[in-house]
């Protein structure tokens, strides 16, 4: 599997192009005329603060929902809001909360997923003739050049509840792959996953794009979406705020301001400066101004100092020295935990 970014040997074909997609829910507009390309040979990544529209505007791509305006074109031709149709035409997804068949096996999953390029009718099926035989037999080892792709094909016969939950993930992209589609649209393929599973979904997209197949994903994991993508989209409120490189896209204050309220990295505010310098210049005094007090200091003062040691003086010396790295970490923390509780929830 190669892992390669090199983008010289790309052509700019738009596969997929959205024009002014809006998706209302009675008064709650959750998609505001979002327009987005996506060309041959691109990993494109969606990304945008819960509740910002990106599932729904999957939806509105793959023929789930009728869009209230817009359109949506793959390879030039308007796409009829269907899901089979949608497929057939060459678009396959997968889901934010899996959906796999459970008590079928690993190779029956991937085999649902071909189901639309397998052209035997009822008739055929049911006789089991020459032609569905043939048929079936090609499906079949099309279905393990996939298993052996995403590197499941050992396991082929075991029922997919039984996969790890990584593993469950890989086999989603198996059964959409196995569409033949030009475009894949991922959503939230790294929700819940831990960071080795993580790295290696990375790599499974890169080759997928090498396969050439072009890539739509939503992500809430943005060093893995920078790390991946050519270009990001970020909606906010169903509607897209920004469309640039990843560079472009992760330094733009708006995309930051969008997910935490406050920027978290580089440099915090005046007064967060001015309240630790303040409490660091307290310590000092404090530290400096000890050994004197406590040479100075009868028996019974000192246990008095020891008393003390716990009072309001001491304290806000002692917090203002650890909140600061604390209050950063917690940041950090909550914006990663927050991405997979969400991600797994749905
Ligand atoms: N079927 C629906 N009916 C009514 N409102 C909906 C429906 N689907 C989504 N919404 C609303 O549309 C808005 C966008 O939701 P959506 O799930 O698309 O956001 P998202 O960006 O995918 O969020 P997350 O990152 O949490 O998955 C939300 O306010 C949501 O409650």
């Amino acid at each position: 599997m190669t892992t390669t970014t090199d983008t010289t040997t790309k052509t700019k074909t738009t596969v997929l192009e959205a024009k002014g997609v809006t998706m209302r829910f009675g008064g709650l507009t959750a998609v505001k005329g979002v327009d987005l390309q996506v060309n041959a040979g691109e990993i494109v990544g969606l990304i945008g603060p819960n509740g910002a529209g990106k599932t729904t505007f999957f939806n509105c791509l793959t023929g789930l929902y009728v869009p209230t305006e817009g359109s949506v074109s793959y390879k030039g031709k308007v796409l009829p809001p269907k899901p089979h149709r949608v497929t057939e035409a060459g678009i396959a997804r997968t889901f934010q909360n899996i959906r796999l068949f459970h008590n079928m096996t690993v190779m029956e999953n991937v085999l649902v997923g071909r189901h639309t390029r397998t052209k035997e009718g009822l008739w055929s099926a049911l006789l089991r003739g020459p032609g569905f035989k043939k048929a079936e037999a090609a499906s079949e080892a099309r279905a393990m050049e996939l298993l052996e792709f995403i590197g499941l094909e050992h396991k082929a016969d075991h029922l997919a509840k039984n996969l790890p939950y990584g593993e469950q993930r890989k086999l989603e992209i198996a059964r959409a792959l196995a569409s033949d589609p030009g475009l894949i649209l991922l959503d939230e393929p790294t929700a819940g996953m831990n960071p080795q599973e993580t790295r290696a979904a990375e790599e499974l997209i890169f080759a997928i794009r090498d396969m050439g197949i072009a890539v739509l994903v939503i992500e809430h994991d943005m060093r893995f979406i920078f790390n991946l993508c050519d270009r990001v989209a970020c909606l906010v409120q169903g509607e897209k705020l920004i469309e640039g490189t990843a560079s472009e896209v992760q330094g733009d204050e708006r995309v930051i301001a969008a997910y935490l309220g406050t920027p978290f990295e580089g440099e915090p505010g005046a007064e967060e400066v001015a309240e630790v310098e303040a409490a660091e210049a307290h310590a000092e005094a404090e530290a400096d101004a000890e050994p004197e007090a406590e040479a100075d200091a009868e028996p019974e003062a000192e246990a008095d100092a020891e008393t003390e040691a716990a009072d309001e003086d001491e304290a806000p010396a002692a917090e203002s020295d650890d909140a600061p790295a604390a209050d950063a970490d917690a940041d950090a923390d909550s914006t990663t935990s927050t991405t997979s509780t969400e991600g797994e929830a749905k």
